[in-house]
């Protein structure tokens, strides 16, 4: 038997609410090179120069908003859903962020301190959908590290699964309950990225955003497409879900800069739906696996304000996976299946 270790790879937080502790996060966030991905001069200017001193106090208040008495509500929960995989497995499960703390080399060290002899860890990103800004970035990073430090042991993937069936049935029960209540619409709403992104990662260079209705005309672009995957996740979970048409949208969030970013934008269309009918709403928010202050804080208290402030009548935000028990049998279940290198990023 292979001795095996799994890691979860999450985004990652700030260590605290303190601006210089959100300052120290967002440089290197935003000085990542598949975010911000601009020449490193112009970056470095950019961001450490405009962005992060204007942005550090106002993202700082807004973490305090949703900080938990344990932490960032994204570690807490990851922290959490490390544990109940582990409660399935002999082998050890450790989390890592490709921000800030737990670092990758600190889970590959606690994954040997437990197995010395280790011989492949298995690693998850906690994103279903492929954007250079997410599951690329990360597992280029696990990589590098991996590399770095010339850890002897195999490091497998698990490809984006957008589209597993384990996945949009666990996303589907977890949207099941709040259907039970009145609504008028439910808004799928996706973290953006900008457009030149999806222009970058279209290894055809003629089908993103090109060819009319992109994302629904078969393409080899797709399996690093973030919009099309993103548009077929909703797609299977209504379907799933046997939603008419008419009861939900999609739509992106979390737009930084001015550049076009992927549309429809959830706060324009918060601000719009009332108009159009709509008054009341649930809002689910798949791209994100666990809670984070991209769900609790843009979505659950200015979302809120904005659709109720427009004219809505009842905001309802449907958690993230977290530590749902139709997740953890997901995650489980590929663990067990999975030792394929499928992916190459
Ligand atoms: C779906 C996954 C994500 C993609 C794609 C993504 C792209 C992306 N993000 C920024 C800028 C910021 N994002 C921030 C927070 C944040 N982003 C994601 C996920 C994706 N980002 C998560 C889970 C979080 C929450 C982290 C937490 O601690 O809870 C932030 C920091 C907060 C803020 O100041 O708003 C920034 C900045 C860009 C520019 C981008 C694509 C280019
Ligand atoms: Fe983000
Ligand atoms: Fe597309």
């Amino acid at each position: 038997m292979t001795k095996k270790g799994i890691v979860l790879v999450n985004l990652g937080s700030p260590d605290s609410t303190e601006v210089k502790d959100v300052r120290r996060y967002l440089d290197e966030f935003l000085m990542d090179e598949r975010v911000i991905d601009k020449p490193y001069i112009l970056r470095a200017l950019l961001v450490k120069g405009i962005i992060v001193p204007f942005r550090a106090p106002k993202s700082a208040a807004a973490y305090k908003s949703i900080w938990w008495k344990e932490g960032s509500p994204l570690i807490v929960l990851s922290k959490q859903l490390q544990d109940a995989v582990q409660k399935n497995f002999d082998m050890p499960v450790e989390i890592a962020m490709r921000y800030g703390n737990p670092s990758p080399k600190v889970a590959y060290d606690k994954l040997l301190q437990q197995v010395p002899d280790l011989e492949e860890v298995i690693m998850l990103p906690l994103y279903p959908h492929y954007a250079m800004s997410s599951y690329e970035t990360a597992v280029l990073y696990m990589k590098e590290v991996h590399k770095k430090y010339n850890y002897r042991f195999k490091l497998t993937t698990i490809e984006p699964y957008y589209k597993n069936t384990d996945y949009i049935n666990a996303l589907a029960e977890s949207i099941k309950p709040y259907l039970q209540q009145d609504f008028d619409k439910i808004l799928f709403s996706y973290h953006g990225v900008p457009e030149r992104h999806i222009y970058k990662g279209d290894i055809t260079k003629q089908h993103c955003l090109k060819v009319s209705d992109c994302c629904h005309v078969d393409s080899p672009a797709h399996n690093q497409c973030y919009r099309h995957q993103t548009f077929i996740t909703t797609e299977l979970v209504a379907a799933k879900l046997a939603l008419p048409r008419e009861k939900f949208e999609q739509t992106f969030q979390s737009r930084l800069g001015r550049d076009p970013w992927l549309t429809p934008y959830t706060a324009k269309r918060l601000e719009e739906l009332p108009a159009e009918g709509v008054k009341k709403l649930l809002v689910a928010c798949p791209a994100f696996v666990s809670d984070c202050l991209e769900t609790l804080e843009e979505i659950a208290e200015e979302g809120k304000e904005i659709f109720l402030h427009a004219g809505g009548e009842s905001f309802t935000m449907i958690p993230c996976l977290n530590t749902h028990p139709f997740w953890v049998n997901a995650v489980v279940k590929w663990i067990k299946e999975y030792a394929v290198e499928t992916i190459d990023v």
